[in-house]
């Protein structure tokens, strides 16, 4: 049977983040993609013009109505927009006690604009971060999560994921995709150990919702079976591969999606059989 992934996230009308980009990562990783939205995000590849937030009730309610019905076997969050959008979600998982959790705290666009308020990262770090199977922050978010500055090198990134574990979640992927040079190194903390994962920076301006493209495919790879630490790893090659497709699309001015094609694991038959 396929397995039922879910997105929390915002939107993005030019394709390329949030659950635009994640419905086409569940689908291109093999899974069937769902999505409660959080907020309307008029955004293209050079930015954000605006944002509605979806009143949190409503959050609510698309998420019981889905749960009422549908047997969700992994979840990505995205985009939460503020304090009171976090907490309904954390509210409405516990009461369905719902498991293999995904938390990609977004905070800030790669434009620059905001897309979590500044007073409501103390609400993601104390009553979601605690309630989520894996986190995949990138050094900016990671760094207003501890209330630290960024680290400049892998050790430091090391360091910083394990502090991040102690918020009380027990795994870590720290994104070092900010941390420039030759090869695009991310730091995976789980309660096994710490382990690098490098691959090489490809060169493309196309690299809108690399975060969003690599947790929503984490989340759809767990669903199918993997253990968390390959479920990170596959995802992160199947990442590489959607940037280095990326030069393929000609979608906007700005920074432009990464492109997301059916991945076939080997040695596995397609979920088609
Ligand atoms: N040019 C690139 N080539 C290869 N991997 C990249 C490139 N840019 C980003 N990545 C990877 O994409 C993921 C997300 O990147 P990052 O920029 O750190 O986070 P975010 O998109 O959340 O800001 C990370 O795994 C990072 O290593
Ligand atoms: C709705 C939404 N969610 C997340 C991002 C982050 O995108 P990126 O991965 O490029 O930083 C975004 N631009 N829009």
């Amino acid at each position: 049977m396929i397995p039922n992934v879910l997105t929390i996230a915002g939107t993005d009308p030019s394709g390329g983040a949030g659950i635009q980009a994640d419905l086409k990562a569940f689908s291109a990783n093999g899974t069937y993609g769902m999505a409660v939205t959080t907020a309307l995000v008029a955004q293209t590849t050079t930015g954000v013009s605006s944002v509605r937030e979806i009143p949190a009730d409503f959050v609510a309610d698309q998420l019981r109505t889905l749960f009422d019905d549908v047997r969700v076997d992994a979840i990505k969050i995205g985009m939460l927009s503020d304090a009171e959008i976090i907490r309904t979600v954390a509210g409405v998982l516990s009461e369905y006690s719902a498991r293999e959790i995904v938390l990609d705290p977004v905070m800030v666009a790669k434009s620059g604009d905001r897309l979590l308020a500044a007073d409501a990262v103390r609400a993601l770090r104390d009553e979601l971060v605690p309630r989520v199977d894996l986190i995949t922050p990138n050094l900016p978010e990671a760094a207003d999560l501890l209330g630290v500055s960024e680290p400049t090198d892998t050790e430091g990134m090391a360091a910083q994921a394990e502090r991040l574990a102690e918020l009380g979640v027990e795994r870590v992927l720290l994104k070092g995709g900010h941390l420039g040079g030759e090869s695009s190194v991310d730091v995976l903390r789980t309660t096994s150990g710490v382990e690098l994962l490098a691959h090489e920076r490809v060169v493309t301006k196309n690299d809108h919702g690399t975060g969003c493209t690599l947790s929503a495919a984490t989340a759809a790879l767990r669903a199918r079976g993997r253990d968390w630490p390959t479920a990170v790893r596959e995802a992160k090659d199947y990442l590489t591969g959607a940037l280095r497709a990326a030069d393929l699309l000609d979608v906007g001015q700005g920074h432009g999606p990464v492109h997301h094609f059916y991945r076939w694991w080997p040695g596995e038959t397609t979920p088609h059989g």
